[in-house]
């Protein structure tokens, strides 16, 4: 923990940082719009106890600037003349060789400073009067151009890209550049961006993320950080951290193992927070832990940025994980939301059941996977007939998306028809890489496929497991592309009127089939959704739109919830709340179209409705400690969301 030492570290900072601010007030005194200190390793910037310092010296010395007569402050510095030269100015010669002092540097970020920090830049839309205010004539062309036109300019640019990285990399250029742009283009433009900032792009952006590094984003704790955890979050700039998301990069969509690269994963799922759920930039953090990789590619690949070692396990992988929940619970508090995503299946339940009764938790892949399918099917029983009881669903992959949906699906059976979950499961099969899941393998089982052992004989493929089963829901989640094929599809057509299938897994080419192949292979009789967005397909004179089934819809809503009602924990019942609240988005416009999730283009809207359902059940649930409850949650929800237009500079 971040400590004064004593009155000598007070004292002699405070000498430098009132000369400094001397020598700014007097070149501008009104209303800088940041403080930017740089100070050694013991004051950390934005340490809240630094700021507060830093902000009363600042006013104090506003105050000193204007006054003729002088002040502590500068007898303290004409008297620090004695380790040679004119004046003490920092206090480095007073101090003793064992005093600590503080390399301060306490600026107003105008001029070009104000142009190169992301939080405050405006580009061209900086106005005349703010042109003068912050010493920015002539560092900025004549014209003054407005948010709308940059974005307007932005969009045209990034349409000239072929490449989807290049669009991948104009975007977070911008995002380090000027980030309310980023956030106005993004939230103006999401069904366009989305894929670009998130799947399918953002997966290949990791697999090259070495070869594209450019500027660090988050935080990376690796093993070399173990023990100095609380040390590294202390690094970190801002203080008031609501969302962490934080993945140790060992099952990264469904490409496997990409271990310190899969950071941006965390960065794209924080910029939809932002983007789509309200969150502000700032009280956001994406963390990767580097525990190696078993990749060897990347542990060949020259431009590799994480450590070069194969994957830590057992002990040496769990006290690491411990040590960053302990730090991150003890610098940020009890309420923020740690959410796990892209662990792989043999880590990511066993975290998630270890820190569910002690931390703010939520794992992405199986919990908000859970709901947005959810929330699908409850949208599709309008178009296919029949309540969820009456369905039978099959579905390729057992892992995290696999056994998290099918637990959801089956506890909603239950809630909605009053028998036991246990029954509600023997409606749900899985099939992983070894075939039907049945009761002869339970033995040999991972503990989270034993709930899915029913009775049947072994079956080894997925077309017979359809053939046998006769589902009337598919759901691919194995991250194997193309396995659900021509012969499978026509197999769920044939039994199957209007048959429901989901194709997960992310990016695009794991997809277990394209939306073209569902829709001719069913005859257009598929309801189609899938992980990673399709283009509309045209099939015998008709076009399909099929929707996007990814948790996208659910964590940046859920999350908003969960920080507007101050909740302590996640509870499964806000996972179906999130569900409803969703499934009532999609409209009869959307349902004639043969769509099963509302437009992305609404998605603030939708996840303010999410936010408000997830927060009066974490009220309901005795969970929320923000008190009293908001009266009406929705425009509670609305009034917290972060808007990206630009803020006038006085
Ligand atoms: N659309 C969305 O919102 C989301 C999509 N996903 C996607 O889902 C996919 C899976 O993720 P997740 O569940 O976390 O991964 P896991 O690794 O936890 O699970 C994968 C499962 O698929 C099985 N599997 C893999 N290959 C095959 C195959 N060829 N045939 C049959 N089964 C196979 C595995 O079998 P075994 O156990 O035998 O190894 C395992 O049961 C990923 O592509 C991911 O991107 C994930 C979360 C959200
Ligand atoms: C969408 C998502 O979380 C995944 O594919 O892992
Ligand atoms: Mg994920």
């Amino acid at each position: 923990m971040f400590s004064l030492n004593g009155s000598s570290f007070l004292n002699n900072s405070l000498s430098g940082v009132s000369k400094s601010l001397t020598q700014s007030t007097q070149r501008k005194i009104s209303a800088p719009p940041v403080v930017v200190a740089s100070v050694s390793s013991n004051g950390k910037p934005g340490d809240r106890n630094v700021s507060v310092l830093m902000e009363n010296t600042l006013k104090e010395m506003r105050e000193t600037a204007t006054s003729s007569s002088s002040s502590a402050a500068v007898e303290q510095e004409s008297k620090s003349t004695v380790g040679g030269g004119v004046e003490d100015v920092y206090g480095e010669d007073s101090a003793t060789e064992h005093q600590y002092i503080t390399p301060w540097t306490v600026t107003v970020a105008s001029g070009y400073p104000l142009l190169r920090d992301p939080h405050y830049n405006k580009g061209l839309a900086f106005t005349e009067k703010e042109r003068d205010a912050h010493f920015l004539r002539g560092l900025l062309p004549p014209v003054v151009i407005s948010q709308d036109l940059q974005v307007k300019k932005m969009m045209h640019n990034m349409r000239q890209y072929q490449v989807p990285l290049q669009r991948y990399m104009a975007m977070m250029d911008l995002q380090e550049r000027n980030e309310r742009l980023f956030y106005k283009l993004l939230i103006d433009n999401v069904e366009e961006l989305l894929p670009v900032v998130y799947t399918p792009t953002v997966g290949e952006a990791c697999q090259k993320y070495g070869s594209i590094f450019r500027q660090p984003q988050g935080l990376f704790i690796s093993l070399k950080e173990k023990g100095r955890i609380l040390e590294v979050l202390k690094n970190w700039p801002e203080k008031k951290i609501q969302v962490i998301v934080v993945t140790d990069g060992e099952r990264i969509l469904g490409l496997g193992d990409l271990g310190c690269q899969g950071m941006g994963i965390p960065v794209g799922k924080l910029s939809l927070y932002s983007a789509l759920g309200g969150i502000r930039p700032s009280a956001c953090l994406p963390v990767t832990i580097d525990v190696g990789t078993n990749n060897e590619q990347l542990l060949n690949d020259e431009f590799y940025i994480g450590l070069r070692r194969r994957r830590a396990t057992g002990q040496e992988y769990a006290e690491l994980l411990h040590e960053f929940m302990s730090a991150v619970k003890q610098n940020y508090g009890e309420k923020v939301l740690i959410q796990f995503e892209d662990f792989a299946n043999h880590n990511a339940f066993d975290l998630l059941a270890k820190y569910g009764s002690t931390h703010l938790v939520f794992n992405d892949d199986i919990q908000g996977t859970a709901s947005v399918v959810l929330a699908g099917l409850m949208a599709a029983l309008n178009l296919v007939g029949g309540t969820l009881s009456e369905h039978r669903f099959l579905f390729l992959g057992a892992g995290e998306a696999g056994t998290g949906i099918a637990e959801l699906i089956a506890l909603e059976m239950s809630k909605q028809t009053g028998v036991p979950v246990e029954e509600a499961r023997e409606k749900i099969w899985l099939v992983d890489s070894k075939g039907l899941i049945v009761k002869s393998r339970v033995e040999s089982l991972q503990h989270f496929k034993r709930p899915w052992a029913h009775e049947h004989e072994p079956v080894r493929t997925l077309l017979d497991a359809v053939k046998s089963i006769k589902p009337t829901v598919l759901i691919g989640s194995s991250g194997a592309g193309r396995t659900f094929t021509k012969e499978v599809v026509e197999a769920m057509a044939s039994f199957n009127e209007k048959p429901v299938i989901l194709a997960l897994s992310n990016p695009t080419s794991q997809s277990e089939c394209t939306a073209e192949e569902a829709y001719t292979w069913s005859e257009g009789r598929a309801i189609f959704a899938s992980g990673s967005p399709f283009s509309p397909v045209e099939y015998n004179g008709k076009f399909y739109a099929s929707g996007q089934a990814n948790n996208a819809y659910i964590f940046p809503g859920f999350g908003l919830g969960l920080i507007i009602s101050g909740a302590i924990r996640v509870h499964d019942d806000m996972l179906l709340a999130a569900s409803e609240a969703l499934a009532e988005q999609v409209s009869q416009e959307n349902l004639d179209k043969g769509l099963i999730y509302p437009p992305f283009s609404n998605i603030r809207k939708i996840s303010a409705q999410i936010a408000a359902r997830v927060a009066a059940k974490a009220y309901e649930l005795g969970l929320a400690t923000r008190l009293p409850q908001p009266e009406n949650l929705e425009a509670y929800a609305e009034s917290c969301m972060y808007s990206p237009n630009y803020r006038h500079y006085r």
